[in-house]
């Protein structure tokens, strides 16, 4: 792990739920008394506080980042509460968003939604459409996604998302399972991690797990109020070509109702342990308490599976986010005092989110691979030891094409580095040695005249005329190198017109063609280079240009050249990329595909009644006739 981190205390947000009609409505209000907070005042009601020795406090107040009164809107909690964490989650943080509050107050409708009006859709919805619009927009990365469902039932883990839920009972399920590693990481056995490519994939399994939540639930067992549950959305990113992914884990998280068994006093004092209806909401608070202590080394996440499973939003590696829900009736108001104490603990709580980067294993190998090379050639070089393999096909091909283009540079500072490989300089000597043996120039003096010992020469007429004539071979070198770049341009034009012409013909004519050329051009034998050969650029093209084509070029191609084109097409440093893009096309064009799908039904029902209609036209007209 790497990169920027986020320190960022839990942030908390409170909604208060609509009264019900024959609810008796609490007293509170609301305040906006700073920028970045709000404030709920709850009044205790006299009538309520009557009968104590009423010594205690009737107003309370609480500090939150924003609340959401009662008519409140799902899109307006999403956009301030979720839509900031799902692009932390895009971006490569842990996020979580829990639900906090008493049965009834509002958790699954803020959570997951109300499923009556399609503007009930909570946030679980609205973010997984959130999240799949944005990755739409980005085609800078490849973006996979997952979901996973938990439920946590009487210390119990469940896998909403397992499609046994619907024949088995609930204890005869798999139970998940947290393992934890050497890094204390946890992990969780039996949990299923299912890709969704697209929004309707995701909400596909929102329902499934909604579904196989409601069949457990049973007059009797009344799991919604008890139990927690855990959807998950798990983001993968990468650039192509690049080593570094990024993961996130979004937790959307609906906790079991927070209420005591028996009411506190108004004055809220602590409650002993048995008093809990939910054990494990007892050990959050724990947790909670021990992490805004300040000083703790000892933080009790293991007592239960809810704080084991949230330990990276609580005190981790997380952006987390809490939404205290309210049922702010006159009956209500000392669960709801309890709530917002609850809540101002929690915004005591420090995270530390990082960037979850790590290294694409594939690509690593590859860059090693090369760097190990590299560095065997160098060592191979200072120890004097000979690398006794042949060079391959491949290389060859490579040595020549670099010794060609150091031959034809005509800067005078250009060098030829062929890397620390005794073998590839060897050939360099041995091709140059090749190409002076077949330059049949008549006089030897041209090529070297240091060398040939000439007495003559020293004269200063000699002196004289071997100068002009070196000058006539330099203008002469210039103007072959002239030439040559002309020949160039003139090969470039000539195989533009062949990829034209073909184009022309059909798409796939072209690249066979220009298979062809590479392939003839490959073909020519590396020792065998002549002056004339090096010279003569276009010709191999022209060549090509008009020979038959070549039909299934994979199958032509002889062994070790197909052998060679695997290697290449596996090593090139750019195959994950290629692989990537790969991959990118084709879910475009299965997306095309099913577009074109969908508008050939639109087509089909279009011209049913089109027909249908020329048909009542026709009854239409047989009717009227005899009429007129
Ligand atoms: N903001 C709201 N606007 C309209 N209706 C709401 C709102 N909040 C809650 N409700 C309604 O109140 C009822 C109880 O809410 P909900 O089931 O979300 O509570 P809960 O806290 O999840 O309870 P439990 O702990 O039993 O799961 C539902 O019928 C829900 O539709």
């Amino acid at each position: 792990m790497s990169g920027e981190m986020v320190k960022q205390t839990i942030q908390i947000y409170a909604r208060v739920k609509p009264l019900a009609r024959r609810q008796q409505a609490g007293i509170y209000s609301v305040g906006e008394d700073e920028k970045s907070a709000s404030s709920l005042e709850i009044i205790v009601p006299r009538d309520l506080a009557d009968g104590f020795v009423n010594n205690k406090r009737e107003s309370y107040k609480f500090k939150f980042q924003k609340i959401f009164d009662q008519e409140a809107k799902q899109d307006a909690v999403f956009e301030s509460i979720a839509k900031p964490v799902a692009e932390c989650a895009l971006a490569g943080y842990n996020g979580t968003i829990f639900a906090y509050g008493q049965t009834g107050s509002g958790k699954t409708f803020t959570i997951t939604g109300g499923a009556e009006r399609y503007s009930d859709r909570g946030i679980i919805p609205r973010t997984l459409s959130y999240i799949f619009q944005q990755l739409e927009k980005d085609s800078s990365k490849v973006y996979t996604t997952h979901v996973s469902y938990l439920e946590i039932y009487n210390e119990c883990g469940y896998d909403l998302l397992d499609p046994r839920h619907e024949a088995s009972r609930l204890e005869d399920l798999p139970k998940v399972t947290i393992m934890e590693d050497p890094d204390q990481n946890i992990h969780l056995k039996n949990l299923s991690l299912q890709q969704a490519t697209n929004e309707e994939e995701a909400l596909n399994l929102l329902f499934l797990g909604d579904t196989n939540r409601m069949i457990a639930e049973t007059p009797m067992n009344q799991a919604s109020t008890r139990s927690h549950c855990i959807f998950t959305i798990h983001i993968s990113s990468k650039e192509p070509g690049s080593a570094t992914i990024r993961r996130s884990k979004l937790h959307l998280v609906d906790l079991a109702g927070s209420e005591r068994v028996a009411k506190t006093g108004v004055g809220g004092q602590l409650l002993t342990e048995a008093k809990y209806i939910n054990l494990s909401l007892h050990y959050l608070e724990q947790v909670i308490i021990a992490l805004a202590e300040k000083h703790r080394s000892h933080i009790p996440y293991r007592n239960s599976m809810m704080t084991s499973v949230l330990r990276d939003s609580l005190g981790g590696n997380c952006m987390t986010t809490m939404i205290a829900t309210l049922s702010l009736d006159k009956r209500n108001i000392d669960e709801s005092i309890s709530t917002c104490r609850f809540a101002q603990r929690v915004a005591l709580i420090k995270n530390e989110a990082v960037l979850n980067e790590e290294i694409d294993p594939r690509l690593m190998i590859i860059q090693l691979k090369k760097v190990i090379q590299e560095l065997k050639d160098e060592l191979a070089m200072v120890t004097g030891e000979r690398r006794t393999e042949e060079l391959t096909q491949e290389e060859l091909l490579q040595l020549d094409e670099i010794i060609k283009t150091f031959l034809e540079d005509p800067d005078p500072e250009s060098t030829l580095d062929v890397g620390a490989d005794m073998r590839k300089i060897k050939h360099c000597f041995n091709y140059i040695k090749q190409l002076i043996n077949r330059t049949n120039i008549p006089d030897r003096s041209l090529l070297s005249p240091d060398i040939t010992g000439d007495e003559d020469t020293n004269t200063p007429e000699k002196k004289e005329e071997l100068k002009k004539l070196r000058d006539l071979l330099h203008q002469r070198d210039n103007e072959i190198n002239i030439l040559v770049s002309m020949l160039k341009k003139e090969k470039k034009k000539a195989q533009n017109a062949l990829f034209q012409l073909s184009a022309g013909s059909s798409g796939l004519a072209v690249s066979e063609s220009s298979l062809s050329i590479s392939l003839e051009e490959g073909q020519r034998p590396s020792a065998c280079v002549n002056v004339e050969d090096t010279q003569d650029f276009g010709s191999s093209v022209h060549r090509s240009a008009f020979l038959p084509r070549r039909t299934g070029s994979g199958e032509e191609m002889s062994l070790g050249r197909q052998e060679a084109f695997e290697i290449f097409k596996r090593d090139y440093v750019d195959s994950v990329t290629i692989e990537d893009n790969k991959q990118l096309l084709k879910k475009r064009f299965a997306e095309a595909k099913s577009l074109g799908e969908k508008v050939n039904e639109v087509r089909n029902k279009i011209n049913h009644l089109k027909g249908e209609i020329t048909q009542r036209h026709m009854q239409r007209a047989a009717l009227e006739l005899p009429a007129n």
